[in-house]
């Protein structure tokens, strides 16, 4: 065995990787199927190094494994130091390499491995790392600055508002820093996150992470559009990658657009919130109240005033009882651009299970993930209003929530982030 031990390496392994190449190449197959149907154009990995960070218009991938930190020192020489490194595995990890330059069983015995070794034999799965700063790490609060960046925390990065049925539990919710991990591949999402907070160890500590299967959003024209755990069609109107006027407009953080945080352009604003879905209450509603509820039909996510699922909603269309056809508390109305400035988001979010509730109920939901150029015009006044009046909240708890900034993608011989400590 080569001392770079490459995953890929494996295919051409010789007779002693024979098993392990054969699940290689049994997993690719499944995956190239599946992807197939999911994204009929996507490459088999996408490069780590761009303009942009990757996860954010990348065609959204069907598994993530979400985690935020916090940073447990207050030296900035280790901060940076952890972000190089960190920069560094990630390209690795989504090229199909380890995480390491050694691999996960090519060193000495008696060292731990710098690859903890589950993604041995699987392809890079379309594997995107993304990676965020929280305004924690700029002033904590109480106000300290410990890494000397507050003069250079952007205005938009601070902690969410309360919203209206927030019920927060603070142990899944806020960070320093965090690391989104999509892929085509559940453990290979896992074994990105597993290896960077292995990384991490001693200078930060994992302070929540969420699995999630099923994206509930489309990034691309060529994605089908998937359904959330109401049964629905989600994703319908969300910002595609071929937009990229809208793009522009709405997702990237433009140069001048905060003078404080000029380090910022290029990156964009992640929200992330844990909506917990009351399924068996759900499911007990009738079909006509639900399509009520969302504004679109269950079967083909047209909205409710007609035509198919990408005809533009006629909002004034009469219904009966003296109202509109879509309903004034109706979900789509209530978020759509035409209410809200003309401003859209990129959502990103993902289905959860995780595990049953102290009632015997499913503790399952949405964990929503939106990108943004800016929280404070396209993120917090469609919350607070869907928070007040979205006919869904019966049905939702929010119980996580998080804002992070985004920065832009690394370029050659940079570190992620690299413009914030320049
Ligand atoms: C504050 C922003 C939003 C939150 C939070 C949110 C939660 C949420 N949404 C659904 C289900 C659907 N959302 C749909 C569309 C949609 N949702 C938002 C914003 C938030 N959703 C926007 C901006 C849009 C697009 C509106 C438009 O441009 O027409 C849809 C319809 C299909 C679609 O267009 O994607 C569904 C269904 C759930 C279940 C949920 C919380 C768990
Ligand atoms: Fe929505």
């Amino acid at each position: 065995m080569p001392a770079h031990f490459s995953r890929r390496a494996l295919l051409g392994g010789g007779a002693a990787a024979a098993g392990v190449a054969g699940a290689f190449v049994a997993g690719r197959a499944t995956e190239e199927s599946h992807a197939a149907a999911a994204t009929p154009s996507a490459p088999a990995s996408y490069p780590f190094r761009g303009a942009h960070q990757s996860g954010i218009t990348t065609p959204a991938q069907d598994r993530l494994h979400f985690a935020a930190f916090d940073v447990i020192t207050d030296d900035r020489d280790d901060l940076v130091e952890l972000l190089q490194k960190w920069t560094d595995a990630a390209e690795r990890m989504m090229a199909g390499d380890p995480a390491g330059t050694v691999g996960p069983v090519g060193g000495p015995s008696n060292l731990p491995p710098d690859d903890t070794g589950e993604a041995i034999g699987l392809p890079a799965s379309r594997l995107t790392i993304t990676f965020g700063f929280g305004p924690s790490l700029f002033r904590t609060d109480d106000g300290s600055d410990r890494f000397g960046l507050a003069d250079r925390q952007p205005a938009a990065l601070r902690t969410l508002p309360h919203f209206p049925a927030d019920n927060l539990d603070p142990a899944r919710s806020y960070g320093d820093l965090c690391i989104q991990a999509c892929a085509d591949d559940p453990q290979v999402a896992v074994h990105a996150i597993r290896n960077l907070a292995r990384i991490g160890f001693g200078t930060v500590s994992v302070r929540y992470s969420q699995l999630g299967f099923g994206r509930t959003s489309t990034t691309s024209v060529d994605q089908s559009t998937p359904r959330n755990l109401f049964g629905f069609k989600d994703g319908t109107m969300n910002i595609k990658a071929e937009e990229t006027d809208d793009v522009s407009e709405h997702v990237w953080v433009a140069s001048g657009d905060d003078p404080k945080a000029e380090w910022l352009a290029g990156g964009s604003y992640l929200v992330a919130r844990r909506f917990g879905m009351t399924i068996e209450v759900w499911d007990r509603q009738p079909l006509g109240d639900q399509e009520a509820f969302v504004g679109r039909t269950k079967d083909s996510g047209a909205p409710l005033s007609g035509g198919g699922e990408f005809t533009a909603p006629d909002f004034d269309m009469p219904g009966s009882n003296d109202t509109t056809i879509i309903a004034p508390d109706a979900h789509v109305r209530l978020v759509h651009p035409d209410f809200n400035d003309g401003v859209r988001m990129l959502r990103r979010g993902y289905n959860f299970v995780d595990g049953t509730n102290p009632l015997g109920g499913l503790d399952a939901g949405l964990f929503f993930l939106a990108f943004v150029r800016n929280p404070d015009t396209h993120f917090i006044p469609i919350q607070t209003k869907m928070a007040a009046n979205d006919a869904l909240m019966e049905y939702l708890k929010v119980n996580g929530s998080a804002l992070f900034a985004v920065p832009p993608g690394a370029r050659d011989g940079e570190y992620v982030g690299q413009a914030l400590f320049a």
